[in-house]
Parts: structure tokens; C-alpha cells; sequence
């Protein structure tokens, strides 16, 4: 959990006046929340569109503002690990000389072998084994060993050493020697920071925007949401017109070239040329939109604490805001959303389950597999049929695949693709092979996917339906899978499968649950509440 106390959240509000940061004090209040840690509440009833928080983007922080953004880019370190380290060094090593430090500080960071904060990949085997028939282990991978954020740790010691020899910066005590508590603490570090951090612009990247990152998630009702305008300069940030602007597509082509594999977004120039005509228009009608907003300010004035800031002092473009989507009263809660994220995901990236998580699904695929293989049953034959050709057909008779999109569909990407970058679309052949499993799920109401209900109704025919099914199958793929499968519900026998699949894993479920504690009991705890929910329907 990445929390932070009340003594915190006050720094965080001085950091706040000191930078210009506006925050409706009149408004909101942060103070202790039951999700943990501290959260963001009403201080009176507020009407949606309430601009909350407007942060200026110059108080944001990130790789690309911080005191080693140049070593940076000449290490052509970009992403998660360009902020962790800015991250370290500006809390570490520049400490109270850096503009950030009075916010940075109190981002919590328990570097104690004993309760150091780490993704469930990280955690410890027997840990882990207890979750392994959890959709944490069998559809996400969330158990499995990441090589990458060691080799980033590795990546991260070495630069350290260079800057100390080349540039006489000393490293941050936890890259100062390479041993596995210390990449341990690093690992900690980076999920800390993406734990908390933003999508700001195109030139921010991934960020720390203070305030904003104290409101907690809710999975069924988000009251605000975060802006941004994302399409600024890459070089500089500006919004609208700048220096870079003189960029001809010759330049930017250079620009690229000198930059290549450095700063990623350097790579996609959006900044042309302005004409000059065009330039001095902009300037006049910069100095008219100043006298008017000088007013707006006169006006706000009166509103305001002194030394506060008031909305109307900050450009909305150079700003990231926090909005109010719905009115709310007085007292309630102020959510924000991470994502329509299940609870497997949200625990392998915020480390934190909600109960009743509405995205939240059970995933069948092994303990389906396990029953094709008993011999008394004779279901090999349909598995090999379907892992073969059958759930291909079936992507394509239910219209879930193009042959452009190289097979990837439904249920589970609907799921991941808030992170499109991460689980962009694979074509390799054995994305391919396994896909058939990512479809095998219930979802949070108990309801089977389409591939799931398909599969089932292949393995509940009879032997004389399954000849007359694959005599089908001969004469036309598609519409026998369609008729056989797809259009038809869930017959009593693919029911009966299904029961016995789901009571074998609420049997696995119970008698571990004595074991588990905090979230990965509310984890289980909300696959079982799923379970439950099919075999009460059942039984009705
Ligand atoms: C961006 S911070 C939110 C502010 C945080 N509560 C604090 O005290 O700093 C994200 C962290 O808050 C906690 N969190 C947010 N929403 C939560 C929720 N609905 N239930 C439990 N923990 C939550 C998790 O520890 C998560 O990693």
C-alpha cells in the first residue's frame, strides 16, 4: 500500500501554496480515509464540473523537469525508470535545494527487509503459491518473475556510477551497492512511484502531480476525473506556439535522428512552422486574453484566502486539473478511478483488491483442462478439437476476429486495454495457442463469456450429437459452430459441467482461505463471492 499519514498531507497543502498550486480548500479537505491512508473529502455539497485542483505543470513532477533530466536524455533512459530515478536523486542527493523536496518527502518509502512494499511478483514463494489457481496467477501472470525491473535496477547502479565519476553526483544510497536487498528496495521504489503517478503530456510522460494522487479509487463510482492536455512540445512542453515551433520537417527529421532511442515522444513531432502573420495574431490575442483574465483575477481576489491562488490565475492549457463529473454532499468520499481494473490487477499495480470489484472475474481454463483429461469422461478428443481449430472457428463465427487483428478479442482485452501499450496485440504463434484459455472466464454477475459458453456446450453433447456436430463441422466450419454453440444456451449437461469445475475450485478456495490475510483474501474472497453467485443461481 502506498499511503500517506495526515502529518504528510499537510506538507503536501504548504508545497502547495509555495508552487501555486490551487486547491479548493473551501471545498475539499484531505483527512484520513477507510481505504487507507488519507483520502480527499467534501467539505460542503459541490456541484459537478468543479474544477477541484488545477496544478501548474511546472510544479508536476517528472524525469523531464527534474535537476537530472539532461543525464537522462543522454542515457536514453525514458518511462518508469527515468522518474524513479529523478525520483531518488532529487529526494536523495539534491534534498532540500530541490523545489520538490517538501513534497517528495512525503511520498512514504519503508525500506525495511521486513515490510518492504512489493508487487506480487515479488513477494515470497510460499506467498505466492497460495494464489497461484487465482486469476492473479493463471490469467494475469502477476506471479511471474520479472527479469526487466532487476535489469533496470542493474541499469540504474550503472549510471549512478558514471555521474559520480563524470559529474561528482553522489548516488542514492540504494544504488550505491549492487546486493539483492537493495534491488529489493528498488523494486519497492519503482512500484511506490507507478503507483501513484500520472499520464501528464507528451512531454512530462509519466509523472507525480501533488493532490491529485491523494484521491483513492472507487471501482463502481469515480466522482472526478484528471485533465490534461497531452499534445504539447516535446522538447519544452509548451502548449501552442514555441521556439521549437521553427522546426522545419528538415530539423525535425535531424532532431530525430540525434535523438533516436532517447526521448521516445521526440520521435513524433507534432510542431510545424507557424507563419508569421499567424505568430503576431497569437500575440495580440495573448495580450487581450491577459487584460481580460487580469480582470477575472481582480474579481477572484475577494474570494480568496491570502496567500492562496485562485482558479482563474492559472492557464487552464498549462495546467493538469482534477474535475468533479457528478455533483456530490457534503462529508462523502471524493473517488477517482485507476481504471476498470479487476482485483488482480489493481493488486499487481496499485497492491491494493476492493470487495465486490464489479470488473472482477474467475478464470477456468486449468481446472477445465484437468477435466477434459479424466478418462472416464472422453473429452479429450472435443479439447484437442477446440484448442486446435474449434476456438478459432469459434472468433470467427461470432465476428471476434479479423485476420488484422491476429486473433485477439473479447473478454480479457476489454479488461487490459487501459494499458494498450503494455498488451499490445502479439501474433506470434504461441499468443495464439494460449489465447483460448484467456476466454475460459465467469464474470462478476456469474455470467459465462461467449467462448466459455461455447466450450462448454462442445463438451456437454452427447456421443450421437457430437458425431452429427463434427459431421457438421465437415460440411460447413462456421455455421455448424454457430448453430451448435454459439446460438444455442447452456445445455443442462455443459451446466453440469460447469458446477462441477466451480465446486472444485470453491473446495480449493475454502481451504485456503485460513491462510490468507488483507488483500489477497479479498482477492480470493471476491472470486468465491462469484462462485457462490453461479450456485445460488443454479439452484433457484
Ligand atoms: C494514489 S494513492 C491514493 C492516496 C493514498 N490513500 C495515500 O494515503 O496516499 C494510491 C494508493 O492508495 C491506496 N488506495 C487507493 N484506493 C484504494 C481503495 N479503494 N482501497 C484500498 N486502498 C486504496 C492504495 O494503497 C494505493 O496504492
Amino acid at each position: 500500500m502506498s499511503l500517506t499519514t495526515f502529518e504528510q498531507a499537510k506538507d503536501v497543502l504548504s508545497f502547495c501554496v509555495k508552487n501555486k498550486i490551487y486547491f479548493s480548500s473551501f471545498n475539499c479537505e484531505v483527512k484520513p480515509s477507510s481505504a487507507g491512508g488519507i483520502g480527499v473529502f467534501a467539505k460542503s455539497d459541490i456541484d459537478a464540473n468543479t474544477v477541484l485542483l488545477r496544478v501548474p505543470k511546472s510544479a508536476v513532477f517528472s524525469a523531464s523537469n527534474s535537476s537530472i533530466a539532461n543525464l537522462l536524455v543522454d542515457e536514453e533512459i525514458d518511462g518508469v525508470l527515468a522518474l524513479t530515478l529523478a525520483f531518488l536523486y532529487e529526494r536523495e542527493v539534491f534534498g532540500p535545494k530541490s523545489n520538490w523536496y517538501s513534497y517528495l518527502q512525503t511520498i512514504q518509502l519503508n525500506w525495511d527487509q521486513e515490510s518492504l512494499y512489493l508487487p506480487p511478483s515479488f513477494w515470497p514463494s510460499n506467498r505466492k503459491r497460495l494464489m497461484e489457481q487465482t486469476a492473479l496467477g493463471t490469467l494475469f501472470h502477476g506471479l511471474d518473475n520479472e527479469g526487466e525491473i532487476l535489469s533496470a535496477f542493474s541499469t540504474a547502479v550503472e549510471v549512478s556510477r558514471k555521474w559520480h565519476a563524470e559529474a561528482r553526483l553522489s548516488p542514492p544510497s540504494i544504488l550505491q551497492n549492487d546486493t539483492s536487498a537493495n534491488s529489493l528496495r528498488f523494486v519497492a521504489t519503482v512500484f511506490t512511484i507507478s503507483s501513484r503517478a500520472f499520464e501528464v503530456d507528451a512531454f512530462h510522460e509519466t509523472a507525480l502531480v501533488p493532490v491529485a494522487d491523494l484521491f483513492n479509487h472507487h471501482a463502481l463510482h469515480p466522482d472526478v476525473r484528471f485533465e490534461s492536455t497531452y499534445e504539447v512540445c516535446t522538447y519544452c512542453g509548451e502548449f501552442g506556439v514555441c521556439g521549437h515551433a521553427e522546426f522545419d520537417e528538415e530539423e525535425a527529421n535531424d532532431a530525430e535522428i540525434f535523438h533516436e532511442g532517447g526521448i521516445a515522444q521526440s520521435r513524433n513531432l507534432q510542431w510545424v512552422a507557424a507563419p508569421e502573420f499567424v505568430k503576431e495574431l497569437e500575440k495580440e490575442a495573448a495580450k487581450q486574453l491577459k487584460s481580460s483574465i487580469k480582470e477575472l483575477i481582480a474579481k477572484q481576489i475577494s474570494k480568496t484566502k491570502p496567500g492562496s491562488v485562485s482558479l482563474s490565475d492559472l492557464d487552464p492549457q498549462e495546467c493538469v486539473d482534477v474535475v468533479l463529473m457528478r455533483g456530490v454532499e457534503k462529508h462523502h468520499e471524493i473517488f477517482n478511478s485507476y481504471g476498470d481494473l479487476p482485483n488482480p490487477l489493481l493488486l499487481a499495480r496499485y497492491g491494493f483488491c476492493v470487495r465486490d470489484n464489479p470488473n472482477d472475474l474467475v478464470h477456468l481454463a486449468p481446472e477445465l483442462k484437468k477435466l477434459c483429461f479424466l478418462k472416464k469422461l472422453d473429452l479429450k478428443p472435443c479439447f484437442l478439437w477446440w484448442i486446435q481449430d474449434g476456438f478459432l472457428l469459434f472468433q470467427e463465427a461470432s465476428g471476434e476476429v479479423s485476420e488484422a487483428d491476429g486473433g485477439r478479442s473479447s473478454f480479457t482485452e476489454s479488461i487490459e486495454s487501459d494499458s494498450d501499450a503494455e498488451n499490445e496485440i502479439e501474433t506470434n504463434s504461441d499468443q495464439l495457442s494460449d489465447e483460448w484459455q484467456q476466454e475460459l472466464c465467469l464474470n462478476s454477475s456469474a455470467d459465462p463469456s461467449a467462448a466459455l459458453k461455447a466450450f462448454l456446450n462442445l463438451l456437454g453433447m452427447k456421443s450421437a450429437q457430437r458425431a452429427k456436430f463434427f459431421e457438421d463441422v465437415e460440411r460447413n466450419s462456421i455455421s455448424a459452430v454457430n448453430k451448435w454453440l454459439i446460438s444455442k444456451p447452456l445445455g443442462t449437461q455443459a451446466r453440469k459441467l460447469l458446477n462441477v469445475v466451480v465446486k472444485k475450485k470453491r473446495n480449493s478456495y475454502n481451504s485456503l482461505l485460513r491462510s490468507l490475510h488483507g488483500n489477497s483474501k479479498i482477492l480470493v474472497l471476491s472470486e468465491l463471492h462469484i462462485i457462490e453467485k453461479l450456485l445460488t443461481n443454479d439452484g433457484k
